[in-house]
């Protein structure tokens, strides 16, 4: 298990290219199971979840290749309808192939899934809905067993705007009978990506990016080629590695409509931000100013997945900043480590009271879930001294050579083995 060792106080400047996302990259090769044919997806980045991913699609019985940065799956050869256990319980995306393999073969057994330890992480939500298209469900040891004769179109109300769940009835949906509308469904530019996928592939979707999909069940797949959307989280963990250090960084291949909530904290911040159309430029000012209130909400609000990194800014501001975390009821672990490093944040609940540091200084961290590994990675840029964060398996699980392309930045920073 690797840690990261870094020497804080560089300034960052220079481009950096964002890859392809975690979030939209999983569930569309989770959806590659569902048609029997053969996806070419490009864009696919270099990560552990994926590698994951990979392996659940092969042990299915899927032929997999990969070349750099496209992945291609051929799941005509299907074999198998159990999803191993060890590879479920490495993370949280696998719970998408209940739907895909619903629909594939009308079977599924899997387990619980894993993930970051951000809280608890029901899935009730998909089993009422899987239930609702026509799934028989037990859950036994641990276990969940899904069957179904036919899955059939049908309304489905979620109670939250579920990420995964609004994509788990999409892929069950695709060759359901009939007609199936998801009202409150997930408005995440990654439903975006899994619908042009699979709309690619002959599926009849639309309202992805709208609180209400329609989904209309269509008899099979064709083969389809795909470019995954670019990352907007990594991006956001990029322009706060430029606010952070007082930086100029260049933010290459991303989409600004993704980004404007981030944007607006950042300029809050005291950040000049300069766009373009698939670019943007963040100046990190001398101080970081703070921030009234950061709410994280689903999309288009401010994501969950950016609040540890913005934490780590804020804990250098002139001033204090209130950040209410209302996605997940534990997600503020990486605070005791901020902690560690002279950071002055109180939890109460599900709320982060900040006071401003004028200098952070370098310890020795652990990171307990991929973003809180990012935030103690940002902190040590700007801290005094040497910073370290122990398991940085978390953070490959969603960042492609990060330290590589921070070090490129100008950053004092290696992997230690
Ligand atoms: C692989 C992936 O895309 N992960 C993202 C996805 O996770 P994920 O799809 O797990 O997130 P959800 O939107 O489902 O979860 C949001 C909230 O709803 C709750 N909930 C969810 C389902 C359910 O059946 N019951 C229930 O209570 C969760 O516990 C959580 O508190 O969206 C999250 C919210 O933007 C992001 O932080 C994750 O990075
Ligand atoms: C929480 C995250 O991922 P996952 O849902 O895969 O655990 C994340 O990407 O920040």
């Amino acid at each position: 298990m690797g840690k990261i060792v870094v020497i804080g106080g560089n300034r960052l400047t220079g481009e950096v290219s964002v890859t392809g996302a975690k979030n939209a990259v999983l569930p569309i090769l989770a959806a590659t199971v569902i048609g029997g044919n053969e996806s070419t997806i490009f864009n696919v980045p270099k990560l552990r979840d994926v590698e994951v991913m990979e392996k659940i699609l092969i042990s299915l019985g899927c032929k997999v290749k990969r070349l750099d940065r496209m992945m291609w799956v051929d799941s005509k050869s299907l074999n198998s309808v159990k999803i191993p256990e060890e590879l479920v319980r490495e993370m949280r995306s696998s719970i998408i192939l209940m739907g895909a393999m619903l629909s594939r073969t009308g079977e599924v057994i899997i387990s619980y899934p894993g993930g970051c330890e951000i809280g608890p992480r029901p899935i009730d939500l998909h089993l009422k809905a899987l239930r609702e298209l026509g799934a028989d469900i037990v859950e036994s040891h641990g276990f969940i067993y899904c069957k179904t004769k036919e899955l059939k179109g049908c309304e489905i109300q979620l109670d939250y705007p579920s990420v995964g769940a609004t994509e788990n009835i999409m892929l069950a949906a695709v060759k359901a009978k009939g007609t199936t509308i998801i009202r409150n469904a997930a408005r995440e530019p990654e439903i975006v990506d899994l619908q042009d996928y699979l709309n690619k592939a002959g599926a009849k979707i639309s309202g992805a990016g709208t609180s209400v999909i329609i989904i209309d069940g269509v008899k099979e797949l064709k083969d389809v080629t795909h470019n995954t959307m670019p990352d907007r989280i990594v991006a956001g963990t990029y322009m706060i590695a430029s606010a952070i250090t007082e930086g100029e960084i260049v933010i290459k291949n991303i989409i600004i409509d993704h980004l404007q909530a981030i944007i607006a904290k950042l300029r809050e911040a005291g950040c000049l931000i300069y766009t373009d159309n698939n670019s943007l430029k963040v100046i990190g000012p001398k101080r970081i100013n703070s921030i009234e209130m950061i709410q994280t909400l689903p999309y288009p609000g401010f994501p969950t997945d950016m609040q540890a990194q913005m934490m780590a800014l804020l804990s250098i501001a002139n001033g204090t900043s209130i950040i209410s975390e209302t996605v997940f009821e534990n997600r503020f672990k990486h605070a005791e480590e901020l902690i560690r490093m002279g950071a002055n944040i109180k939890i109460f609940g599900k709320v982060a009271i900040i006071k401003g540091v004028k200098e952070l200084t370098g310890a020795k961290t652990t990171a307990k879930d991929l973003r809180g590994g990012a935030c103690l990675i940002l902190a040590g840029l700007a801290a005094k001294g040497v910073t370290e964060v122990e398991n940085m398996y978390h953070i490959e699980r969603g960042y492609e050579d990060f330290h590589i392309e921070l070090e490129k930045l100008g950053a004092n920073i290696k992997k230690v083995e």
